[in-house]
């Protein structure tokens, strides 16, 4: 098992659990990027300014708020997370599990063989008797823009272990990374500057990016939408960076958002016909294709880059390689027990920026390009008894996109305050295929934001 983030911890202990015997081989930290530099300590720096943010919107409450953040406790809170880079932890659960565990990088030298390097430049060459899978992540993308490499960029991995906030942040992108750390920096004190060459939070419903961008404005940020980043010099403490509407954006600090790449460049993919620097793509078991031990999941995949899906991949990555390994029988059709087929239909997402941003399934875009007959739903959630309750003068927005033809949720997304929270609720709507009839059966409990479901079904109708 190559690489020993979230996904490699999962596969590694699924196959265990089926019979089999594991060798993880991780280069870093056991639980890599999610644990260290991604998901957890960029949750953690935004949770506290939420807290404040949910107490100060109820009045009563918003007046025993009278101080702001301590930015020394968020980053002491935020480095517990991590436990301080130290995956002493996450080693005692690995063993706990059952599963061997070798450091070093791993690369393919062969047929169902990796050699790993250690640190002191020893190797260990090992020959499973099944299976290798690879679950080595993804890195931060540095664009070709000029200067931008030279100018010591921040990626995610700087924005969420920075010790120190700086007086000023650009960020360039307008994706999950950039707003999600758009609106930490913000209220750790920066003044932030983000530079996106198109909208928001492109790819998810429109009125997602434009309510981020909106609440981004009035929390104090400049957004710069439609904007290309066309060079980048730094000189001494600061950083200039020019953009395409002639507009020069100085900062402490510049954050590249742009995307990921793949970790495939230095994993010997060649030695096996594959092409080093690609994302691997595999079937709906994870297996690669064209080969009968060759698996992969994760962010490597390129199915979708989120820590819980990958997980998802991870379980039935493993349990097919045991399953396969033992001859007993395999479930691989779709929705079956070795298959991640929610990849394709039914991915759930939050993106933690204030409001929040939770969606599942497709947008009414993607749907009609997938050439599914939709009907759109909308209802402003401040309607809702619950949400008027949770926060005075809550605003938000919710969208239900119903496939007409088979008469079930396509697609649903929440902006708002605290929205995530509802979001397994449509998750089990749109993997679970629920039919819109049956729904009517599902009722809300009075006072609460998820009574947004009954008005979107009285929207809809009967
Ligand atoms: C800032 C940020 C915030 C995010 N927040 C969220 C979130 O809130 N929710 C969410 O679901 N997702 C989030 N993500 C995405 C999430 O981090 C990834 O989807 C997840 O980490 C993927 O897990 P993985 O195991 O595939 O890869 P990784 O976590 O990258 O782990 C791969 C591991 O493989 C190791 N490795 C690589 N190459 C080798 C080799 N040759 N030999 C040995 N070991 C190797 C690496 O050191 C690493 O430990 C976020 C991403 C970023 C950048
Ligand atoms: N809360 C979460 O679930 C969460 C949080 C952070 C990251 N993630 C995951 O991590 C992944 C990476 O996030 P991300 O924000 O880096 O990627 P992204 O794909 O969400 O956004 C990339 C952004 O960079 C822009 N961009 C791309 N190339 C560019 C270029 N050359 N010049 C200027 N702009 C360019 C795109 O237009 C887009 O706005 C995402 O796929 C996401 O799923 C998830």
């Amino acid at each position: 098992m190559l690489g020993a983030g979230p996904v490699g911890e999962n596969v590694a202990d699924r196959a265990v659990r089926g019979g089999l015997t594991v060798v993880l081989v991780e280069k870093e930290l056991v639980g890599g990027e999610c644990t260290y530099w991604a998901c957890m300590p960029s949750k953690a720096l935004l949770r506290p300014a939420q807290a404040v943010r949910a107490a100060r919107q109820v009045a009563g409450a918003a007046q025993a708020v009278t101080g702001g953040l301590d930015v020394q406790a968020v980053l002491d809170r935020r480095d517990s997370f991590t436990s301080n880079w130290k995956d002493d932890g996450q080693v005692a659960w690995v063993e706990g599990a059952g599963i061997s565990l070798i450091r070093g990088q791993g690369r393919l030298t062969g047929v169902r063989e990796v050699t790993v390097t250690a640190a002191d430049g020893t190797t260990t060459v090992l020959t499973a008797r099944h299976a290798v899978a690879v679950a080595t992540g993804s890195d931060a993308l540095v664009p070709d823009i000029e200067g931008l490499r030279d100018a010591d960029p921040w990626t995610s991995r700087e924005a969420t272990s920075a010790k120190e906030v700086p007086a000023s942040l650009a960020i360039i992108g307008g994706g999950v990374v950039a707003t999600e750390m758009a609106t930490a920096y913000l209220s750790l004190g920066s003044t932030v500057t983000l530079i996106s060459r198109s909208g928001l939070l492109a790819g998810m419903e429109p009125f997602a990016g434009e309510a981020v961008a909106e609440a981004l404005r009035k929390q104090g940020a400049t957004v710069l939408l439609d904007t290309e980043t066309t060079r980048v010099t730094r000189t001494g403490e600061e950083v200039a960076i020019e953009t395409s509407g002639g507009t020069t954006v100085t900062a402490a600090e510049v954050l590249v958002a742009t995307g990921r790449t793949p970790r495939t460049r230095d994993i010997g993919l060649d030695v096996v016909g594959l092409k080093p620097g690609d994302w691997i793509s595999t079937d709906d078991t994870m297996r690669v294709e064209g080969f009968d031990w060759l698996y992969a999941a994760g962010d490597v995949t390129h199915r979708a880059l989120l820590t819980h899906q990958g997980k998802y991949q991870a379980r039935a990555a493993g349990d097919v390689i045991a399953a396969r390994a033992q001859g007993t029988p395999v479930s691989d059709a779709p929705w079956g027990k070795h298959v991640a087929t929610a990849d394709h239909s039914a991915v759930p997402q939050v993106t933690f920026t204030d409001p929040e941003v939770a969606s599942v399934g497709l947008t009414a875009a993607a749907a009609q390009k997938a050439g599914i007959r939709v009907r759109v739903v909308d209802y402003e959630i401040g309607q809702v008894a619950g949400a008027s309750v949770h926060a005075d003068g809550y605003q938000g927005k919710a969208r239900m996109v119903v496939d007409e033809d088979r008469q079930v949720v396509a697609g649903v997304t929440f902006v708002g305050p605290d929205v995530s929270e509802l979001l397994q609720a449509a998750t089990i709507a749109v993997a679970g295929e629920v039919p819109i009839a049956r729904l009517w059966h599902a009722v809300p409990a009075y006072p609460t934001i998820s009574e947004i479901w009954l008005r979107l079904l009285e929207t809809y109708g009967r």
